[in-house]
């Protein structure tokens, strides 16, 4: 059985070192499998003891070589691949995010260290070295926008969006004063056409329209998207890599991000991963919309038609927003959904004729 072992110090930030020993910990925890290698990550001045993570594929994971110590930990992408590991675990947290961390690898010949933590042959002691100062100021935000359908999200949206484009700008104010805001939908959402975030009352704003973020970041190309200080996103409950997304942008990128979407589907099931970045979000906001039986308060949406598949994209012929009374008795539901059908349908065969 091979053994590594992990040292991490940390000169300029007092409790990073003993941190992100932890997080390596659990990281590789979750890494692991059963097998051959074993890897100990320890950390000066903090309780952690020698935290024990034995297993068989890390080393591609995270850069370990295979039971011969520690290989590719200088820094950039390997230092990166952990960020990334540690942030899909849904780790948000201001002040601790690894922005400007550098990582440093250093192979020992055994000798003992003069802080009188020695270094066994074959071990290998890795600095991460943070520039405190670039913490807080580049850290950007996540603010929600949640609901059913015809709640105004997307207004909220173009709303929000509007005002982070003139936030602190008179018209006459420099462009690079300005918030340079992109708005993005799924291109899955072809109802009001591709161009454009369409709210249900016609206001609109030019968006990227593309199926996932990794599109959106190849179609912008690098220099665009780190000018963006603002992504809005619409229809957010159909990006697959929605979270890991937003939380980059935010923890490493200083992206304020305002993501408008649903929070249930038409079974009232979880939608997509909106709701997962409730807990690493800075705002939450949940609308209603009207019943459209009733006219109260409406928090889900209610599918008129029998299918039952997740996703079908539609409007008012498709879905209509309603009550928990409403939502629950779904006979008088489907009973009034059907009455609103054949009158839509009749009107629609007048006006035909
Ligand atoms: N049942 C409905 N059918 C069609 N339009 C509606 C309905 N209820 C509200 N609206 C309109 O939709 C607007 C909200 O549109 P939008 O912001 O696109 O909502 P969301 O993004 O939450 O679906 C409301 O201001 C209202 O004018
Ligand atoms: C409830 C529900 C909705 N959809 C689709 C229908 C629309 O195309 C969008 C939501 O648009 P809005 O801007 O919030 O009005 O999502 C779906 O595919 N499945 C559902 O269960």
């Amino acid at each position: 059985m091979g053994t590594s072992s992990v040292f991490v110090k940390n000169a300029c930030v007092p409790g990073v070192s003993g941190l992100l020993a932890g997080r390596l910990v659990s990281t590789l925890h979750q890494l692991a499998g059963s097998g051959s290698n074993a890897l100990s990550v320890f950390a000066p001045g903090f309780n952690l003891g020698r935290a024990r993570c034995e297993g068989r594929s890390w080393g591609s994971s995270v850069g370990l070589a295979n039971g011969a110590g520690v290989a590719g930990w200088g820094g950039g992408d390997s230092c990166r691949q952990v960020r990334r590991s540690l942030a899909t675990q849904g780790e948000k947290k201001r002040g601790c995010g690894a922005r400007r961390g550098v990582m440093k690898q250093k192979r020992s010949n055994g000798a003992a260290k003069s802080d009188g933590v020695g270094l066994m042959a074959g071990e290998v002691e890795v600095t991460a070295t943070f520039e405190a100062e670039s913490y807080q100021d580049k850290c950007g935000s996540i603010h929600l926008i949640l609901g059913p359908m015809f709640a105004g999200k997307s207004t909220a949206l173009l709303k929000r969006a509007q005002e982070e484009a003139s936030a602190g700008s008179p018209c006459n104010s420099p462009r690079k004063f300005r918030r340079r805001v992109a708005l993005v939908k799924s291109d899955k959402d072809s109802r009001y056409g591709l161009s454009a975030v369409v709210t249900h009352d016609g206001l609109q704003m030019p968006c990227y329209a593309v199926p996932d973020f990794a599109t959106f970041k190849a179609q912008v190309g690098d220099k665009l998207y780190k000018e963006f200080d603002v992504i809005g996103i619409d229809e957010a409950q159909f990006f697959t890599d929605l979270y890991d997304f937003c939380l980059t942008a935010a923890d490493y990128e200083g992206k304020t991000v305002i993501a408008a979407g649903l929070d249930g589907d038409f079974l009232r099931r979880k939608f997509g991963s909106t709701v997962d970045l409730v807990r690493v979000a800075d705002t939450v906001v949940k609308l209603a919309s009207r019943c459209e039986i009733c006219g109260k308060p409406a928090l889900f949406t209610f599918r008129k038609t029998l299918d039952i598949q997740t996703t079908i994209i539609g409007g008012a012929d498709v879905y209509m927003p309603v009550c928990r009374q409403h939502y629950v008795g779904g006979q008088l539901v489907v009973d009034s959904a059907c009455t609103v059908l054949e009158a839509h349908q009749a009107a629609h065969s007048r006006k035909d004729c």
